[in-house]
């Protein structure tokens, strides 16, 4: 029996030192999966693409740079704006007369871009110039003059090194519809499948209004729909942009009203008391919207006068809108058919310049609590406006008056939003720190980068997969040392034998 033990208890396997090295042999094969688990399953360092997009509108150029994980570019990586550029001067269809400059005008942005880029990236980044509604109007009353400036642009743009895409006029429709996409990406609302946003975009020559309404299948008035598959989900978009609606066009529609006759001052209940300013005729009818209406036998100038009436300047602006005829079940204004409002809105450009300006973007605010105060913000003296608010240029000054009436005026007589649809109107510049406009959701367009159908997501992220091969590990080394415990207690008796 004793020699029996003996034999036993000098079985390698149950020595001290065995036990130890068995256990350290545990204790490092279970660091080692771990330590795997986590690097093999870590992602890469991460590397970017980039893409340029210049926004060329009616008063002025912006260039937009964006960022996105390269790796994830076909689906689940998010695209950011990392830098903006605001292009010196006024918009690219103000260079007809002299096409060169326009190229010119962009230079400057460009030189930021090529700093903003990691210079190895130039060549594979694509830049895109989107002309909207001053180029629109520019093609319409002189298409080589258009033509022209586009030749210029393209020139300009093919002297640096990213991977020019072309330049082209967005037709008012899409303009409205990467609108929209721009909005709802940004605020993750499509991959989730949720409740769209829908967009108002005001512009300085044309507006644009974008929504899912559950009354419309794109049947009635088919030129207003826009169907799109996006992360496996179907939207039928109702759109539409009015040429000549943007806030610059629609003051000289308002003008243009209040001169037919040609007189020689006119009152205008939306600028300022106080405010007189000495302008031409033949500028305030040189544009496509209101150049047919021009009176015979004007004299040069006219002597444009503020009265300063909020009220007044609501029906002068009311005027340049049509709501006598409609062929189809409803309209807005001008004979276009709209459906009834629906869901929350984003509203952006100028809409959110003038209301933040005039600080009215706080839409939970009653509808004739925001009157009232345009109502006095209208009746305030010229010279206390210019006063207050000395570093803003006097033109732009001038006009917020016109500017808030006009977009009230558009959103409630225009396109029917009461006082409670109002209130689901968010005012905004940018999502997440990127703008909205429709430059975005025409590159996610152009570089596909959002799936018709939903990408397959790996069956745990990452984070996941760690913890649960963490436990599991614990686990094991916990249910290790159980199993050895026997051994454990014969090597203390043996040391205390020893
Ligand atoms: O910082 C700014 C930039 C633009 N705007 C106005 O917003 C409108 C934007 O017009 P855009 O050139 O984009 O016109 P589009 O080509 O879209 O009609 C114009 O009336 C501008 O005067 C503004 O009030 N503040």
């Amino acid at each position: 029996m004793s020699a029996q033990r003996d034999m036993k208890e000098k079985s390698p396997w149950r020595t001290p030192v065995t036990i130890i090295i068995i256990t350290v042999i545990g204790v490092i094969a279970i660091v080692a999966l771990v330590t795997v688990a986590v690097l093999q399953n870590k992602p890469l360092s991460q590397k970017y693409k980039y893409g340029i997009v210049l926004d060329a509108g009616s008063s002025h150029t912006a260039l937009y740079i964006y960022e996105w994980p390269a790796e994830k570019d076909n689906n689940t990586g998010r695209v950011e704006q990392t830098h903006s550029c605001k292009v010196q001067g006024p918009g690219i269809s103000a260079y007809a007369s002299d096409p060169w400059k326009a190229g010119e005008s962009l230079t400057d942005c460009m030189h930021e871009a090529q700093q903003k880029v990691p210079r190895n990236k130039h060549e594979e980044t694509p830049l895109y110039l989107g002309a909207t509604a001053g180029m629109r109007l520019l093609n319409m009353e002189n298409s080589s003059a258009s033509d022209q400036v586009f030749q210029a642009v393209e020139e300009a743009l093919r002297q640096f090194q990213f991977s020019f895409q072309g330049a082209r006029i967005l037709s008012g429709q899409e303009e409205g519809a990467f609108g929209w996409v721009t909005v709802n990406y940004l605020d993750d609302r499509l991959k989730q499948g949720l409740e769209t946003t829908g967009a108002l975009d005001l512009g300085g020559a044309s507006t644009q209004i974008s929504f899912v309404s559950s009354n419309y299948d794109g049947s009635e008035s088919p030129k207003n729909s826009v169907t799109f598959r996006l992360y496996g989900n179907d939207y039928n978009l109702y759109t539409h942009s009015f040429l000549c609606y943007g806030k610059d066009q629609a003051l000289r529609l308002t003008l243009a009203q209040q001169t037919l006759s040609g007189p020689v001052i006119i009152s205008d209940p939306c600028f300022h008391k106080g405010y007189t300013k000495i302008k031409n005729y033949a500028d305030l009818y040189d544009s496509p919207c209101v150049s047919h209406r021009k009176p015979q036998g004007a004299p040069a100038t006219f002597n444009h006068t503020g009265t300063g009436n909020f009220q007044q300047c609501q029906e002068q602006i009311k005027r340049i809108f049509n709501f006598t005829y409609c062929k189809y079940s409803r309209c807005s204004f001008n004979g276009i058919f709209q459906p009834l409002v629906q869901g929350p809105f984003g509203a952006f450009s100028a809409y959110y310049f003038v209301m933040d300006f005039l600080n009215l973007t706080d839409t939970s605010e009653p509808l004739t609590e925001v009157k009232d105060k345009l109502t006095k913000y209208c009746a305030t003296l010229w010279s206390e406006i210019t006063a207050q608010h000395h570093t803003v240029k006097e033109k732009y000054l001038a006009e917020y008056c016109f500017a808030g009436t006009y977009i009230l005026t558009l959103l409630t007589e225009g396109y029917n939003f009461t006082s409670e649809s109002y209130s689901k109107i968010k005012y905004i510049k940018q999502i997440k720190g990127s703008d909205a406009g429709w430059t975005l959701g025409y590159m996610l367009n152009l570089t596909n980068m959002i799936p018709a159908e939903a990408p397959d997501s790996p069956p745990l992220p990452h984070a996941g997969y760690v913890s649960i091969v963490t436990i599991m590990a614990i686990l094991l080394f916990i249910v290790f040392i159980l199993s050895i415990r026997p051994l454990w207690s014969r090597c203390s008796k043996q040391l205390h034998i020893v």
